[in-house]
């Protein structure tokens, strides 16, 4: 984020209509957006008010893809990284892995520990998450203790060994909640493939996820549950996303309805 405060940003010069002096960012509207534009072009010290202008946008634009405990993407960001990757292992047939991660009794660290504990581990699972991820692969904090990753490329071969390497990377690192108070934290990890040649939605690539992770959770906890066979998995819904009406949803590979007036068969 950038070092400014919600009340103290000095406004370039303005129409009569626009506050006289200081914009509070909480108040700003977009006819005041507009007037500091339009006074903008004009004034003599255009330069200043177009930084302000492109500060705040950026700062907005941060806000809404931030998580602002742990300053990982949102789930919001997540979802539309989730949609670009379908489309592109839509088009192309490439692997996508998604994970879904979230600690095991995190109430527990809450309850025992306080709220502001609890903060602190989720914020040192986040910075040991994004030491156990490549550049090009999206890490978000998806919900309360849940987190999500997105590995673009990721072949079903390596799933459980990179899947496998987040969760000891999480159960070796201690949690440091007070100078003589260390937590030993793990986290159950539930996976899915992105179809392949299929154009799927997020939320059906997310409940598959979750389905793992619920597994991993019944299982036990600090565990690694992946779909072992994408392909076996697709719902009747994906499969009319691919076929439209010609396949029926009873059951994957059914042959089209044959027309006996068609010649073709
Ligand atoms: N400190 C803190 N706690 C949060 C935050 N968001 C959610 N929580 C807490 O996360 C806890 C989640 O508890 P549960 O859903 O019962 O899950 P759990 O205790 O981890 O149990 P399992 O997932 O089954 O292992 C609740 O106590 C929430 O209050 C947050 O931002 N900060």
């Amino acid at each position: 984020m950038h070092g400014y405060t919600a009340s103290t940003v000095p406004t370039p010069a303005v129409p009569p209509t626009a506050s006289p002096h200081l914009v509070d960012l909480r108040d700003l509207r977009l006819e005041t957006a507009q007037a500091l534009v339009g006074a903008s072009a004009q004034s003599p010290e255009a330069a200043a008010p177009e930084r302000y202008l492109q500060e705040l946008i950026d700062g907005l634009c941060e806000l809404s893809l931030k998580d602002p405990l742990t300053g990982l993407a949102n789930r919001r960001y997540f979802l539309s990284v989730l949609e670009r990757e379908i489309d592109r292992v839509a088009r192309s047939g490439e692997s996508a892995l998604l994970l879904l991660l979230d600690i095991d009794h995190f109430k527990t660290v809450n309850d025992t520990h306080g709220h502001i504990a609890g903060d602190r581990v989720l914020q040192d699972v986040a910075r040991t998450l994004s030491t156990c991820v490549r550049p090009m692969d999206t890490l978000a904090r998806y919900g309360g203790e849940e987190f999500a990753v997105v590995l673009p490329g990721c072949q079903a071969a390596f799933g459980h060994i990179v899947a496998e390497r987040i969760r000891m990377a999480i159960e070796k690192t201690p949690v440091r909640i007070a100078p003589s108070k260390e937590l030993h934290i793990t986290i159950s990890i539930g996976g899915a493939f992105a179809l392949q040649w299929i154009r799927s939605t997020t939320s059906l690539w997310v409940d598959r996820a979750d389905l793992q992770l619920y597994k991993a959770k019944s299982a036990g906890r600090n565990r690694v549950h992946l779909e072992e066979e994408p392909s076996s998995t697709v719902t009747a819904e994906e499969k009319g996303l691919l076929f439209g009406t010609l396949y029926p949803p009873s059951g994957w590979g059914d042959l089209p309805p044959q027309d006996p007036t068609d010649s073709a068969f």
